[in-house]
């Protein structure tokens, strides 16, 4: 742990997946932290010890920071201290692709309000369109009630962490960006990362240090370039996924696995095997948002981006293939009763925020499929957030698939990788998987199952044979 002397006070404006991972981080690697939140209910959660998220580990951590943590809605309480002041608000899209940077005003404004004209450090951990940085900074200069240059520096500091593995991505990252023009600003953030660039902190045995893991690489940039960064970054990895995506509809054409041409790529360094797993298509709140953002940005310099806009399209083509597989098999679907097993748009998170399996339950709903939907997380979250959307919910994979015409794996959750598959099949009333996630993998001596990216569409996978 870090020597008190060294830690700093930190307050955490927003406190959803990231400010949440940040303020608990920065606690358990020796800082004083307060996180804000202007939504009481999770505030008060949080003080009576309980996540308003599920992310793995995060509890535990959480118990591990002790009392260098604490939660408040008080913008009064938590910034006059503070040595760091984080942003990490939501930057959700509006109908144009852009998104809507009405939170991160209304916290600039509230920070200004309450800073005390000695150095302080505002850090911009929200994804934010290139400038945006610059703009925050004009605002404490008219917002802040004692402005004086150079006092109120501001840092962009994007967040790279995964949902579902948001601690590991926060304790062991591959690297940290700070963009400054301030070179005052970057030494007082260096300080505040100084436990994970030297990786000096006593790692947690449930979150443990990778093996050959030595520390993260710090890119230090200007400030625009790091707000590039992050929206670059999300529209690579988006890039690669599609790029899998269009490459496996192919493959179903020419008999060829995209499973096994991915593992053939990915041993090429310059290509690497990661994020080229084909499927239902990518999801969640970011990939969405960003690669709108980033088309948006462009279209204001009457700049076009074809590749990120095509990316985009083989995303919205890749969920509705999904539909199409299971009408290649059971042909009309009025009146069928369908499993969609996973709710969340990956597995180990509640999040349902652009889930794939969203647009599945809500077309199937469109074409008179009675849809039973499970989710092992995310239930109850989705009992509040798709009540437009009609389903029921069944307390177990085995109770959804029991009777069904056909199922839909649409998030890879571990629980249905040990299913009983052979068991499972045998109790539907017709034994059809539309598998895309590739959860299936042994050979099963009942019922079809059909993989993305895997022999010709229509044609049966496992034939069945019992
Ligand atoms: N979710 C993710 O995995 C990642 C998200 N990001 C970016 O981080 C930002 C935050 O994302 P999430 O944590 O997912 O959002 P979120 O929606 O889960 O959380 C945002 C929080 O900010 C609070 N808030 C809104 N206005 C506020 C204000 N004026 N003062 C104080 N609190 C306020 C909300 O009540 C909410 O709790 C977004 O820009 C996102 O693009 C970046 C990397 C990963
Ligand atoms: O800016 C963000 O919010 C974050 O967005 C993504 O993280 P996240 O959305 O939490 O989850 P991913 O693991 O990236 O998965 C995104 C989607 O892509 C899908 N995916 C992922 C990988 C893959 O090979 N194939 C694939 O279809 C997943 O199923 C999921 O729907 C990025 O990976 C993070 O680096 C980034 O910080």
């Amino acid at each position: 742990m870090m020597q008190d002397t060294r830690a700093l006070q930190v307050a955490v404006v927003g406190t959803g997946y990231v400010g949440l991972g940040t303020a608990i981080m920065l606690a358990y690697l020796g800082h004083h932290v307060v996180g804000l939140d202007v939504d009481e209910n999770k505030v008060a959660m949080l003080r009576r010890g309980q996540l308003p998220i599920y992310e793995p580990h995060l509890d535990q951590l959480m118990l591990d920071s002790g009392d260098r943590l604490r939660w408040t809605t008080s913008y009064a309480e938590a910034i006059p201290d503070a040595d760091v002041i984080f942003i990490c608000v939501g930057t959700p899209p509006l109908p144009s692709g852009q998104p809507n940077l009405s939170y991160v005003a209304d916290a600039a404004q509230s920070i200004a309000g309450h800073l005390n004209g000695k150095l302080q450090v505002v850090v911009n951990k929200s994804t934010v369109p290139i400038g945006t940085g610059d703009w925050v900074a004009r605002m404490l200069e008219e917002h802040a009630p004692d402005y004086h240059e150079g006092r109120y520096l501001v840092v962009s500091n994007p967040e790279f962490l995964r949902e579902g593995t948001a601690m590991h991505d926060s304790l062991y990252p591959d690297r940290i960006v700070l963009g400054s023009d301030s070179p005052v600003g970057i030494a007082q953030l260096v300080r505040l990362y100084e436990p994970l660039l030297d990786q000096s902190f006593e790692a947690p045995g449930y979150v443990p240090r990778p093996a050959g893991y030595t520390r993260p690489e710090l890119v230090t940039t200007s400030l625009s370039s790091a707000e590039m960064i992050k929206y670059a970054a999300n529209a690579f990895l988006a890039l690669k996924i599609s790029f899998a995506n269009e490459i496996a509809g192919l493959c179903e054409w020419v008999d060829a696995d995209i499973a096994e041409v991915t593992r053939g790529i990915g041993h090429d360094q310059r290509i690497g095997p990661r994020f080229l797993e084909a499927g239902a298509g990518w999801g969640g709140s970011c990939f969405g948002k960003d690669t709108s953002a980033l088309i948006s940005i462009g279209r204001e310099y009457g700049y076009d981006m074809p590749i990120l806009a095509a990316a985009v399209e083989i995303n919205r083509r890749q969920r509705q293939l999904v539909i199409t597989k299971l009408q290649q098999h059971l042909h009309r679907l009025k009146g069928k009763r369908v499993a969609v097993l996973g709710m969340a748009f990956k597995p180990n998170t509640d999040d349902l925020r652009d889930s794939p399996a969203h647009d599945c339950i809500a077309r199937l709903g469109e074409l008179g499929v009675q849809v039973v939907a499970h989710d092992p997380i995310a239930m109850p979250r989705a009992r509040e957030e798709w009540r437009h959307l009609r389903y029921h919910e069944a307390a177990s994979a085995e109770a959804a698939l029991h009777g069904a015409d056909a199922a839909i794996i649409m998030t890879e959750w571990n629980e249905y990788r040990q299913l009983d598959w052979a068991g499972a099949l045998r109790r539907m009333r017709n034994p059809l998987v539309i598998d895309t996630r590739r959860v299936i993998t042994a050979a099963l001596p009942v019922g079809t199952v059909e993989q993305i990216g895997k022999r010709a569409p229509g044609v049966l996978v496992h034939e069945a044979s019992a």
